[in-house]
């Protein structure tokens, strides 16, 4: 059964694929061509389910299991900034390394060099059974000094609640026991196993 990835951030790819590590799972853009998807939802619901429905429909595979994540970060200091905008908190084509950095200027304007943070992920998944999103979220603060390489985006800033090291220091195994979308998987997999087990025991049903 195919899970299919509506994603095209290299980091998230990574990480979903380690966390569904026993089921087949794949960018959608392993099997057609990548193209844009506006995300102009108004939460990270919204847009996940925007970029799961998306992929759905220009895969045309009735087989396909589709997962998308939206997912961002919110500063408390900034009033919940850039939340869904995260990706493009630097500008449009911004990097992960200018929003973080539009991040860290926009701490030292207000003369902070730390704010309690949280990370959203929202998962969507879409199928011919239906479409379901599921969330989970990851606490901490944000800091004024970039530290570490681990991890993607805002990771070098992001010091999770109970550790002293940020994302971007810490080991990804670390990451993936208690981050947003560790969280939000946890719960995606238990939808996309009933998927699983609805498919395979309709043919059986048909057959009483
Ligand atoms: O340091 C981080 N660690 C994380 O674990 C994490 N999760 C999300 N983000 C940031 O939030 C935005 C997502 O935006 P987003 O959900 O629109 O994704 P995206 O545009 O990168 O790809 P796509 O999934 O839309 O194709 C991007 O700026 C990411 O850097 C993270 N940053
Ligand atoms: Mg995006």
């Amino acid at each position: 059964m195919k899970i299919v990835l509506a994603t095209s951030n290299k980091g998230k790819v990574r990480e979903i694929i380690e966390l569904l590590h026993d089921r087949e799972v794949f960018p959608y853009t392993d099997l057609i061509e990548g193209f844009e998807i506006v995300e102009d939802g108004e939460s990270f619901k919204a847009n996940a389910l925007i970029k799961a429905r998306a992929v759905y429909s220009a895969l045309g595979d009735e087989n396909a299991i589709v997962v998308a994540d939206d997912s961002g970060i919110s500063v408390d200091a900034l009033d919940g900034a850039p939340g869904i905008y995260s990706a493009r908190y630097g500008g449009e084509g911004a990097s992960d390394r200018d929003n973080l950095l539009k991040l860290v200027e926009a701490l030292k304007e207000k003369g902070l060099s730390t704010s309690p943070a949280h990370y959203t992920a929202a998962i969507a998944i879409v199928s011919r059974e239906g479409e379901s999103c599921v969330h989970g979220w990851m606490h901490g603060d944000v800091i004024t000094e970039l530290r570490g390489e681990n991890g993607f985006g805002y990771d070098p800033i992001f010091i999770p609640s109970g550790y002293d090291q940020t994302l971007g220091e810490l080991p990804n195994d670390i990451k993936k026991g208690l981050s947003h979308r560790s969280k939000a998987l946890e719960l995606a997999k238990i939808l996309i196993d009933q998927i699983k087990f609805l498919r395979s025991h309709a043919g059986s049903a048909a057959t009483k």
